[in-house]
């Protein structure tokens, strides 16, 4: 059966965090996200706003089939492994998915005449950087596998462009963090590695202590520095790319981030003020891989999409994962499980 609506978009990584948000964006502005995702990392809960196709980007005859079935008009393109730290000890189940998948999915885009996609890369794909905030067109050099399989996807959109005419935007987000605001979705990663809901469930009473890695960094309270974006901010600028891409405009990267950086501790202190519990930490060493400074220059992102972040405040970052994470688990510790590697995780 082929679905003959004009306005389908493809998007891999749809049930995740990051691409659920947006796929509520796309619905809002009169798009129908149809998600693409195994289910590795995702959630069946947080496809809302149009289908869902369970199945693996690395494999061609299902995108074929997806493809042909709904015509759509562009890509967005979100599935990928994201864990910085696991990319260092199994770089090469990184550059299979990520790198390896992103082919298949952009020779099938190729194939199926789908020519407008949009990517999400990372502040990752900068390192180490030499000037902060850091402007849209530093240098990249990646200094873990995550960051230079991004990199590696980021050159892949560039060369289809020249050689097939594939225009795509790459949106390097900085910190994604916070959860709908209006509460119907959020972040659930299992395992959970991110600041912001560690720092909730440990205020929350996981029976974890948050570990503050590193308080010997060069920065004014030692802790690292981050710019924390929020997730409903991405998901706009996604919408933005898409209509600027379906408007004609060429190829591009972009940061999106705040301009704002905020240290371990003051996220801390955002967490207890926001929910007025205690965090329990106990400082620790630095995380192998952790710059100490990540800010956005997002100057290109102010200019070309029109963006400026609204929500993106570091207590309404809070506010709303706060909500989000109390819903889910009542504002108790959620669930503990071990996965099948034996990593410890939250059950929703
Ligand atoms: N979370 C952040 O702060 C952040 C920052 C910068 C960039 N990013 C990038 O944004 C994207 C989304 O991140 P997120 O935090 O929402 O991660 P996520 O893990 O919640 O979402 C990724 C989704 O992709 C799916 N997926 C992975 N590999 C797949 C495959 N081969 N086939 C089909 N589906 C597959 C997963 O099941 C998951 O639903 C990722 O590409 C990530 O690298 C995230
Ligand atoms: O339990 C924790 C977790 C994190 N941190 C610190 O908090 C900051 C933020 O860490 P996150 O893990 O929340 O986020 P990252 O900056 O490591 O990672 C984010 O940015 C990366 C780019 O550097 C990738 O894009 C990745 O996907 C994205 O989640 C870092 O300084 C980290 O060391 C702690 O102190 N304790």
């Amino acid at each position: 059966m082929r679905s003959l609506s004009a306005k389908n978009i493809l998007v891999t990584g749809g049930a995740g965090y990051i691409g659920s948000h947006t796929c509520k964006a796309l619905h809002r502005a009169g798009y129908r996200p149809v998600v693409c995702d195994n289910l590795l990392h995702g959630h069946r809960w947080a496809v809302r706003w149009g289908p869902l196709e369970q199945g693996n980007i690395a494999d061609r005859q299902w995108l074929d089939d997806v493809l042909l079935r709904y015509q759509p008009i562009a890509a967005m393109h979100f599935a990928a492994y994201a864990y910085v730290g696991e990319s260092v000890s199994e770089p090469a189940k990184y550059y299979r998915n990520n790198v390896a998948g992103t082919l298949t999915l952009l020779e099938a885009l190729r194939d199926h005449g789908v020519e407008r996609c949009v990517f999400s890369s990372t502040c990752a794909t900068y390192g180490d950087p030499e000037t902060v905030p850091i402007p849209d067109d530093a240098v990249q050099q990646p200094i873990n596998p995550y960051g230079a399989s991004k990199w590696m996807m980021e050159r892949m959109l560039a060369d289809f462009d020249r050689a097939y005419g594939l225009r795509s935007i790459a949106l390097r987000y900085f910190n994604a963090a916070g959860a709908d605001p209006d509460g119907e979705i959020g972040e659930w990663h299992d395992p959970e590695t991110h600041l912001i809901p560690l720092a909730i469930a440990a205020a929350m009473g996981s029976g974890k202590e948050l570990s503050i890695y590193g308080t010997d960094y060069d920065t004014p309270d030692g802790t690292a520095v981050r710019d924390y974006v929020h997730v409903a901010d991405l998901a706009a600028a996604h919408v933005r790319a898409l209509d600027r891409l379906l408007a004609g405009s060429g190829s591009g990267a972009m940061n999106l981030g705040t301009g704002r950086g905020r240290s371990v501790r003051e996220v801390i202190d955002a967490v207890q003020r926001v929910g007025g519990r205690r965090v329990p930490v106990e400082e620790a060493p630095r995380r192998p891989g952790d710059p100490p400074v990540l800010v956005a220059d997002a100057a290109l992102a102010q200019r070309q999409l029109d963006w400026t972040p609204a929500y993106s405040g570091l207590d309404q970052i809070v506010e709303t994962a706060w909500r989000w994470h109390e819903s889910r688990t009542g504002g108790g510790a959620a669930e503990q499980v071990i996965d099948s590697r034996g990593v410890a995780g939250t059950k929703p």
